[in-house]
């Protein structure tokens, strides 16, 4: 049987970005960009003011004889409109926030370090001296016109929108979010509008899966569930061919109706079945008619983890994603973990930060058909291969299912 790192590789292998899409920029969020992103102008665009005061020549700030400097207000200039009367010396122009420097001031002092008569006055004391440049935000301060401001492979998130309004990018090349198929299978699934009868259960995996396609970027769509004959299976395969990637659940063990790997081998290829963990053993990856297929097994929380595991890291590839894989860390276990599986064993459990330490509480029951255990699990415990005992208070590694993406490879 494969290791999971092995079967990682294996499936990472067979899977590359798709295309590039242009997108308008307010839909960009979450892609990667495709496209270098050179400044086309300067940002700030222009000398402006930081602060609400008086436009003025730094030379004016010097107190005479003790006494404040008084310049003549020769006007007032707010965001938004360009002044095109000079400060001369021995005057000021009021000005606001963001409103362009008038030509001949050198310098800005903010309202509270002068004395007037109110917003209407002709006349101005300057409290304090102030430097050339005081309070201006130069023209280019942030950006210069020819800048690579961003970089093909970057994520966009929402300080990157910022930036690329900034620069008036309406739409942006970036690589397309995948197209995901969701095959359910089995007789015994149904959807959820049907009344149950007796040895049905409803479809939830698919349900289960669309949402996690979703968050981890991709564009799901349920096509039903496959019945557990090659002819329906082969027919709902065949419609999901127009797919970047299928998802079925189900149908991958020994079973005498476990037919995803036959269809597989009739119709395109399997790569590998079967990986040395719990939950999850009989993975089975490959393609039909070249469409990566992942073959997650039917037991609700190994088709759960599995797809966290291997089915979230290939469409993030798919996206252009180059941090592909959770974070693992060392957590203290706070009930402690009797495990003598020969798999390796990812153990659901709740970890939180307690007085500057990771405490991890395992939520309950771990066998594969028990949803709740997933409830509260934001982190996966791993167990060696041959099992452990782990102490109350011992320390494992945790696999991060709620922190960000940070490792390349398996
Ligand atoms: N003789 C053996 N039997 C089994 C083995 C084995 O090695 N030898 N492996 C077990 C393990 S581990 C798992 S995991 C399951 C996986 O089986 P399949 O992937 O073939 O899944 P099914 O047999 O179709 O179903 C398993 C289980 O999951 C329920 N199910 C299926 N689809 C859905 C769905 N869409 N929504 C909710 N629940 C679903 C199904 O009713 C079964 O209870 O095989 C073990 N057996
Ligand atoms: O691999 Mo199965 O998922 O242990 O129940």
């Amino acid at each position: 049987m494969l290791s999971v790192e092995e079967a990682l590789t294996r499936i990472l292998t067979e899977i590359q970005p798709l295309d590039t899409i242009s997108l308008p920029l307010d839909q960009a969020i979450g892609s990667i960009l495709a496209q270098d992103i050179i400044a086309h102008e300067a940002i700030p665009p222009f000398d402006n003011s930081a602060m609400d005061g008086f436009a003025l020549l730094s030379k004016d700030s010097k107190p005479k004889q003790d006494q404040p400097a008084r310049l003549r207000v020769i006007g007032s200039v707010a965001a938004g409109y360009v002044s095109q009367t000079r400060v001369e010396e021995g005057t000021a122009m009021r000005i606001m926030t963001g409103a362009p420097v008038p030509p001949g001031a050198d310098a800005i002092i903010q309202v509270e370090l002068t004395n007037s008569d109110g917003s209407q006055s002709d006349w101005v004391e300057i409290l304090h001296e102030v430097s050339p440049g005081n309070n201006i935000r130069p023209a280019g301060e942030d950006m210069q016109n020819g800048q690579k401001v961003l970089q093909r492979g970057q994520e966009i998130g929402a300080w990157e929108i910022g930036i690329l309004a900034t620069l008036g990018y309406a739409h942006i090349d970036v690589i397309r979010a995948p197209q995901v198929a969701i095959l359910g299978t089995g007789d015994e699934v149904v959807d959820l509008d049907v009344e149950l009868q007796p040895g049905q259960i409803r479809n939830s995996n698919s349900y289960l899966l669309e949402a996690a396609v979703r968050r981890a970027g991709g564009i799901p769509h349920r096509l039903g569930i496959a019945r557990d004959t090659s002819e329906n299976l082969r027919e709902k395969l065949g419609a999901a061919l127009n797919y970047d990637l299928i998802l079925t659940s189900g149908g991958v063990s020994v079973g005498d109706f476990d037919l995803v790997k036959d269809i597989m081998h009739e119709q395109g290829q399997m790569n590998f079945w079967r990986i040395n963990m719990k939950p999850g053993k009989p993975v089975a990856f490959g393609h039909i008619s070249g469409v990566p297929l992942l073959g997650l097994p039917g037991n609700p929380v190994s088709s759960a983890v599995t797809f966290e595991l291997f089915g979230r890291p290939v469409i993030r590839k798919l996206q252009g994603y180059t941090q592909l894989l959770r974070p693992q860390i060392d957590v203290i276990v706070e009930n402690g973990i009797q495990e003598t599986a020969r798999r390796r064993h990812y153990i659901r459990a709740h970890v939180t930060w307690q007085q500057g330490r990771f405490i991890a509480r395992t939520t309950g029951n771990q066998g594969s058909h028990i949803m709740t255990s997933l409830l509260q699990a934001n982190a996966l415990l791993v167990i060696p291969e041959g099992g452990a005992i782990i102490k109350p208070g011992g320390s494992v590694k945790a696999l991060m299912l709620d922190w960000p993406e940070s490792e390349t490879t398996a």
